[in-house]
């Protein structure tokens, strides 16, 4: 059956050659999950992965707004609207100047898989714009989501594609972006999620991705006999993800001995004072490096331009942006005995650096699971919205953690079931894949 993935691949490269993380996404996952078409030739006869590979509908637009200089700025605009077989297309928004058409179709195609492991009902999608935030006024952050939405409006709806923040794109963002819809249909609709408590949000979806990430890396410990408490943990990023991610290992018992953002790292042997971190970032939009101006910091030290694995720890979280690990740095990795990696970020580690943790045997759980908590916490909003109720801190904590230990019993239980046993990957990409491919095989051909 490799011949069929080979195939389909060989086919993808050729006629998306020039989009290297979409492609390096397609890589990993049709190679993982060719043993599935041994046990179902009907997936193959009805063409599901040449039909999968193929984005539903890409829409591209631009996006003028006004600076506070009055000059006019143009971006460009995206939304990947994937596949929608399991449910509406759902998925982040990411304003990041990196952003191009193979970085949203990358994340739009794993969302897919992930999406489908939430076990809700919502099918992928991605989008966004070369749009930075960061040093723009508020102004020029409420001009530039209003401009987006004047075009996006018309390709989403709670019955067709609901997205949400992702890099660059937070509780700010996602209030202007309503705002905006708002008026422009006449009607307040849950069109998105990581809305304010204010006018329709869930409880615990701003924390949903970071906590989830080490409920699930918990429950994986767990079966093993080992425990997160007394671990020196590593944390990439230090945007929403890193943050919660950091929080929620400290309440366990851990160290967080780094964080970092683009620029370079903070490193305290006694481990970081994540409050300290979250008022930089969430309330002044800083640096990391101004983590030293802080009473009682003394300890600590900034590494600018620093490679943040090169610190010494037990478990990686990898929490800021795509292919931030390297083979190089997962070697380090392995070299300084870190046993466990979880990926809060999409796709942060290459596909080299993934082979590295398989060989050394170290525990991997890819993002498309372990980060999965953000998007089901969003669909826990949907429904909350949809009922009209509002269930309390508690309530969505427990659903979350619920959602995200049967995640990891689910890709457990793929995995030995195709013979690989511990390899996440193949357990990930499978568990997700089978439930798409058998909505889709069960719609016919659309
Ligand atoms: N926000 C969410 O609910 C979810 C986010 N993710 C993924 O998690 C990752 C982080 O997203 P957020 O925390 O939401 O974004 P954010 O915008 O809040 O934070 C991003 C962080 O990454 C850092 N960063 C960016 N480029 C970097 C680089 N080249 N090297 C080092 N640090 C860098 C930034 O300085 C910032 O601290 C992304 O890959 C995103 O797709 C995944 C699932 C859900
Ligand atoms: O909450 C959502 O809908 C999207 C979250 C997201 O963008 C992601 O899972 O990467």
């Amino acid at each position: 059956m490799m011949s069929y993935v080979k195939k389909v691949l060989s086919d993808l490269k050729e006629k998306n050659s020039s989009q290297e993380e979409f492609l390096q996404a397609a890589t990993e996952i049709l190679e993982s999950i060719a043993p599935v078409f041994e046990k179902h030739p009907e997936f193959q006869e009805n063409a599901i992965l040449e039909r999968l590979v193929e984005p539903e509908r890409i829409i591209m637009f631009r996006v003028p707004w006004v600076d506070d200089n009055g000059k006019i700025q143009v971006n460009r605009g995206f939304r990947v609207q994937f596949n929608s077989a399991v449910g509406p297309y759902k998925g982040g928004l990411r304003f990041h100047d990196s952003v191009n058409l193979s970085i949203m179709k990358f994340l739009a195609f794993e969302q897919i898989l992930k999406n489908s492991l939430t076990e809700m009902s919502i099918g992928g999608a991605k989008g966004g714009s070369d749009f930075n935030p960061k040093g723009r006024s508020d102004g020029e952050v409420m001009r530039f989501c209003q401009s987006f939405m004047d075009e996006l409006y018309r390709h989403i709806g709670p019955n067709t594609d609901i997205p949400a923040g992702d890099m660059g794109v937070g509780g700010r963002e996602v209030g202007f972006l309503f705002g905006q819809y708002k008026k422009l249909v006449d009607g307040h609709v849950a069109v998105l999620t990581g809305a304010g408590l204010e006018f329709g949000g869930s409880l615990v979806r701003k924390e949903a991705t970071g906590y989830g990430l080490i409920y699930i890396l918990d429950e994986a410990l767990k079966m093993r006999n080992e425990t997160i408490k007394g671990k020196n943990i590593v944390v990439s990023g230090s945007g929403n993800v890193a943050i919660y991610a950091a929080e929620k290992a400290e309440t366990y018992g851990a160290k967080v001995l780094a964080m970092c953002d683009s620029s370079g790292y903070i490193y305290d042997n006694n481990g970081i004072n994540v409050d300290i971190v979250k008022e930089i970032k969430e309330v002044k939009r800083g640096r990391i490096k101004d983590y030293l101006k802080y009473p009682n910091t003394e300890s600590a030290q900034y590494v600018e331009g620093g490679i943040i694995w090169n610190v010494k720890c037990d478990i990686a979280l990898p929490c800021a942006t795509q292919n931030e690990l390297s083979e190089e740095s997962a070697k380090i990795l392995a070299k300084n005995n870190t046993k466990y990696v979880a990926e809060g970020a999409n796709m942060p580690s290459t596909n080299e650096a993934v082979d590295v943790f398989l060989k050394n045997n170290m525990l991997y759980l890819p993002g498309k699971a372990a980060n999965a908590g953000g998007v089901a916490t969003s669909a826990l909003e949907m429904a909350q919205r949809s009922s009209r109720i509002q269930w309390t801190f508690e309530e969505v904590d427990a659903k979350l953690k619920t959602i995200m230990v049967n995640i990891y019993h689910n890709i457990d239980n793929a995995a030995k079931k195709y013979g690989f046993e511990g390899n996440y990957v193949v357990g990930a990409n499978i568990a997700g894949f089978l439930k798409v491919a058998n909505a889709m095989l069960a719609q016919g051909v659309v």
